[in-house]
């Protein structure tokens, strides 16, 4: 079972979050970060990087991993997920861009017909992954179908990173980043499978408002299925679910998971 944590909204998330991330880069200063694109990750980022400056903790050396990229999209490309982590964690936080590391960066916009390319794309990010001494802490946001960076429902739970095709939802719910034209929003993506993410040491899903609900009681309380693939964090031995009340709703067990929370040693930390 996941650690689920109910909080009053992403700030507070974000806190808990920005709290956990700086207290393991004081204590490993070129810590693995697993990075994530989308809004449910943002406050998290603004709060680690108050933390930052405040403390003036050095973070030179912290390396990151972003979980996903659009294909057939160029690096400079607005919406790519490349600019994205440079524009709300590379730049506010101040991290050296050579160390973060997005899966389409080899790419830079290839077509898809580059097929043997595209395909060594994915096993060389893994190998880069591991090479850096694996992802200390992951953070994920969910999609409404349940998807995990992009493993649509369906996804293999022992994925590596490969090239995925977007569900339609997707492209409908990312159409927003696309002037609200689905035609814009790529329709296949390279994304680190969820057999990755699992390989990470602590996993973070941050999720909020109602639109997330039926994600989130399939993700906590519904049994383990590639067609949530957000359930797969049920196999994890250190996941942490940060939700606020409305992505919560759905949950049988709630005040379960507030008391547990309520009455946590302060030296487990999350
Ligand atoms: N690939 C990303 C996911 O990593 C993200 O979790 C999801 C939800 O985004 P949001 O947090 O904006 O709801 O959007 C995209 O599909």
């Amino acid at each position: 079972m996941a650690e689920v944590i109910i909080v009053r909204n992403e700030e507070e998330a974000g806190e808990i979050y920005g709290r956990c991330v700086a207290d393991l880069i004081k204590a490993k200063p070129d810590a693995v970060l697993g990075l994530a694109t989308g809004s449910s990750p943002l406050a998290a980022y603004r709060a680690l990087a108050k933390i930052v400056h405040e403390e003036h903790i050095d973070v030179s050396k912290v390396r990151g991993f972003a979980l996903d990229e659009y294909l057939g999209l160029p690096l400079t490309h607005p919406e790519s997920y490349h600019s994205t982590i440079h524009r709300t964690v590379v730049e506010p936080l101040g991290l050296d861009p050579e160390k973060v590391h997005v899966p389409g960066d080899v790419l830079n916009g290839a077509p898809l017909e580059d097929g043997d390319k595209i395909a060594a794309a994915g096993p060389a990010y893994d190998a880069a992954i591991e090479a850096a001494g694996g992802i200390d802490v992951q953070i994920l946001g969910i999609g409404t179908d349940g998807h995990i960076g992009f493993n649509e429902p369906g996804s293999s739970l022992a994925s590596g990173t490969r090239v995925k095709t977007l569900a339609e939802q997707t492209r409908i719910d990312n159409a927003r980043f696309f002037d609200n034209d689905i035609n814009q929003v790529p329709t296949h993506c390279i994304t680190q499978g969820i057999g990755t993410v699992l390989k990470a040491r602590h996993l973070v899903l941050l999720a909020f408002g109602s639109g997330k609900a039926e994600a989130i009681e399939e993700t906590v309380e519904g049994g383990v299925s590639a067609f949530c693939p957000a359930s797969a964090l049920q196999l994890h031995p250190h996941a942490t679910i940060i939700i606020d009340e409305e992505a919560a709703s759905r949950l049988r067990h709630k005040d379960y998971y507030r008391y547990a929370f309520a009455h946590k040693p302060a030296w487990q930390g999350i």
